[in-house]
């Protein structure tokens, strides 16, 4: 018996019949890129971190071009902490000032950037970890962020130092990479115009990509099962009329704000659509591309919205 409790022939033949019930899949994607955003929460557990890994690499065995791009918020926390570097988040930014911003470089394409990468080609694919910088990837600007005073309902223009925002994405090197049958593995980090380096949220980037790649799905993997409502509950799929309501509510908050923005600009700029998956469970990425139950919540262009590709 195995741990399921089925005798080995029994094992073999429900693991022949999860090959079959996803071939249809396998065809949907054939020659396909998708982009999948690795969140820094999502990488705590070294046994689904494996799993991760083997995952991506599959995708590429079986013709589907896999983009990564990470985050490392946890691991940034840590380091700056251990050299005790103060930072605090605006609406699920990090305020990165002058002492932050080499740390946080060091820290995205150094050990995380390595380490990604590493998961996946222990898997037996080929990995190659670049950031924004490389490449011509991306050109980032200064991000401006506008709140409004809840009392006063004056709007405010926030300094966040260095936290810059896409302002040009040349995916040509991300081409050049799959097409040599390499996955990419991106670190959040861009330079600006006049060669500054900006700490750009991962969120952010992995949408940018996913529009400019016109990707077919972006896989945003994080820590929670999805867009949750005031009662905890999932969202199974949400309009853009629906997530920008949520936002203004309150009901969508902190970390989750940028990421539902980012599937908006995605779908807004060329992705089919993206998704947000509880990267807590064991090979959510294969989960949510190649079977019927594909969890978390599904956000896809309004009918009437603007289509505006990059
Ligand atoms: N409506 C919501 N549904 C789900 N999570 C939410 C919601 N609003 C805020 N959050 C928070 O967003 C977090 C995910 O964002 P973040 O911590 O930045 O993840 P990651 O590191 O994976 O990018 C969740 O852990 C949760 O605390
Ligand atoms: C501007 C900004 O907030 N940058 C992020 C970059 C890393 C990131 O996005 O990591 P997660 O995906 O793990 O949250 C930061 O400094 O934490």
């Amino acid at each position: 018996m195995t741990d399921k409790g089925l005798s080995p022939v029994g094992d073999a033949m429900q693991q022949a019949a999860t090959l079959a019930g996803a071939l249809p899949y396998l065809r949907r994607y054939a020659g396909d890129t998708i982009v999948v955003k690795y969140g820094g929460h999502a990488m705590g557990n070294a046994e689904l971190a494996k799993g991760f890994g083997s995952d991506i690499g599959l995708l590429k065995l079986i013709g589907i071009n896999p983009i990564v791009v990470h985050g490392g918020g946890p691991q940034i926390n840590s380091m700056l902490e251990r050299l005790q570097v103060r930072s605090h988040f605006v609406d699920g930014l990090r305020v990165t000032d002058e002492s932050a911003i080499d740390i946080i470089e060091m820290v995205l394409c150094g050990s995380v950037n390595k380490q990604v990468a590493g998961l996946i080609n222990r898997a037996g694919a080929l990995a190659v970890g670049i950031s924004g910088k490389d490449g011509g990837l991306i050109k980032a600007r200064k991000l401006v962020r506008k709140v409004k005073d809840p009392a006063s309902g004056i709007e405010q223009t926030l300094d966040l130092g260095f936290v810059g925002e896409p302002d040009r994405v040349d995916p040509q090197v991300l081409y050049a990479l799959s097409g040599s049958g390499l996955i990419p593995v991106i670190a959040p980090i861009a330079a600006g115009y006049a060669g500054e380096t900006y700490n750009v949220n991962a969120d952010t980037i992995a949408g940018a990509v996913a529009g400019a790649v016109h990707a077919t799905r972006l896989l945003m993997l994080t820590d929670v099962p999805g867009v949750l409502d005031a009662d905890g509950k999932l969202i199974p799929e949400l309009t853009a009329a629906q997530a920008r309501k949520g936002i203004e509510s309150g009901m969508i908050s902190g970390g989750m704000i940028p990421k539902v923005e980012t599937c908006l600009e995605a779908v807004r700029k060329g992705a089919k659509a993206a998704v947000i998956v509880d990267g807590r469970v064991p090979h959510a990425c294969l989960l949510e591309l190649f079977t019927e139950a594909g969890s978390g919540t599904m956000i896809r262009r309004d009918e009437n919205e603007d289509y505006n590709p990059a």
